[in-house]
């Protein structure tokens, strides 16, 4: 659905985004994740159509973005900065929005102000930075659109609000393939929403991956043995992180879970337990030295 083949991207001759690739699957959520300046917003602009890249190409459905009116109208972008016209209350907004979009489904509209439960007749600017949050989303979900974007969606919701806005995400992701890029500079705060994780350092991708393949694939074991730690415990293992606690070996290795458990059972250890990793974790030991580079990114 959304296909970024290797954009550059300069502002005052300096390269901010070096060659980025990536893919968004139909009805699928992608978490951006990056430092402060790694150049999310840049490349969200750029997908969107807001920015025309230096080099590569941009494509949704096979179509080229930028000045794609068509595109456009079956894509919502919810900037990091909101901007709403002076003076408009909610509905004038929502008429605004009716006349942009040709799914915009008033139903919704209405639905939606149980959820949000905001006068619509009040001016959006005199609204708190979190209600107007809350005004972006249900105006974006109202719109029905194919593609949402988001850059730094959560800021300034309350927790009640961040899952309930959350909840409204999956369900339009689950019943009509909504697809959503989302960036973050904070993983736990997108994981539970995304399958996917590109993370962006310094303008380039540093790795992409889809979550449930990282969760299924590395395991953390902790092992003791009655004698001595046999010698050649790893020889065969993909081991990304090794760690000796007094007798207890602490071990972070990749592979299928059954292939890892029957190749330590082999050495009859006394203790043997796998230990849940978090995505964080993960994330750490998958990129060796670079997981240094990110270890700022994700905490
Ligand atoms: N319009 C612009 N003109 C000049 N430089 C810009 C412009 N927009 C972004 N930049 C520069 O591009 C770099 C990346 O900025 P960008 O906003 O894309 O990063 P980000 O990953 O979204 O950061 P943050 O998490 O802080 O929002 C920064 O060095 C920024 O100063």
């Amino acid at each position: 659905m959304i296909d970024v083949k290797n954009i550059h991207k300069q502002f005052d001759r300096q390269a901010i985004l070096n060659g980025v690739s990536l893919s968004v699957k139909k009805g699928s959520i992608y978490g951006l994740l990056g430092s402060n300046g790694a150049g999310k917003t840049t490349l969200l602009n750029t997908i969107s159509g807001v920015y025309r890249q230096d080099k590569g190409n941009v494509f949704i459905d096979q179509q080229p973005v930028f000045e794609n009116l068509e595109i456009k109208e079956k894509m919502v972008f919810i900037p990091d900065t909101l901007y709403f016209f002076p003076q408009y209350t909610i509905d004038q907004t929502a008429s605004f929005y009716k006349n942009m979009y040709s799914g915009w489904n008033e139903e919704r509209y209405v639905a939606l102000r149980e959820v949000f439960g905001i006068d619509t007749s009040k001016k959006i600017h005199k609204l708190s930075k979190g209600m107007q949050r809350q005004v972006s989303f249900w105006l974006s979900l109202s719109a029905m659109p194919d593609i949402l974007i988001l850059d730094e969606p959560f800021d300034g919701l309350d927790p009640v609000m961040r899952k309930k806005i959350k909840n409204l995400l999956v369900q339009d992701v689950a019943e009509r393939e909504m697809t959503i890029m989302i960036s973050s500079h904070n993983l736990r705060e997108v994981e539970d929403l995304c399958d996917h994780i590109g993370i962006l350092h310094k303008g380039n991708l540093l790795l992409e991956k889809d979550i449930d393949d990282l969760k299924s694939d590395v395991h953390k074991v902790q092992l003791a043995f009655k004698h001595d730690t046999p010698s050649s415990l790893f020889s065969s293992m993909q081991l990304l992180y090794k760690e000796e606690r007094g007798s207890v070996t602490l071990a972070i290795v990749r592979g299928d879970y059954d292939e890892v458990t029957a190749h330590f059972q082999n050495y009859d250890p006394v203790i043997y337990d796998i230990l849940p990793l978090t995505l964080e974790e993960i994330f750490i030991y998958e990129m060796g030295d670079a997981g240094y580079a990110i270890k700022n990114i994700l905490v």
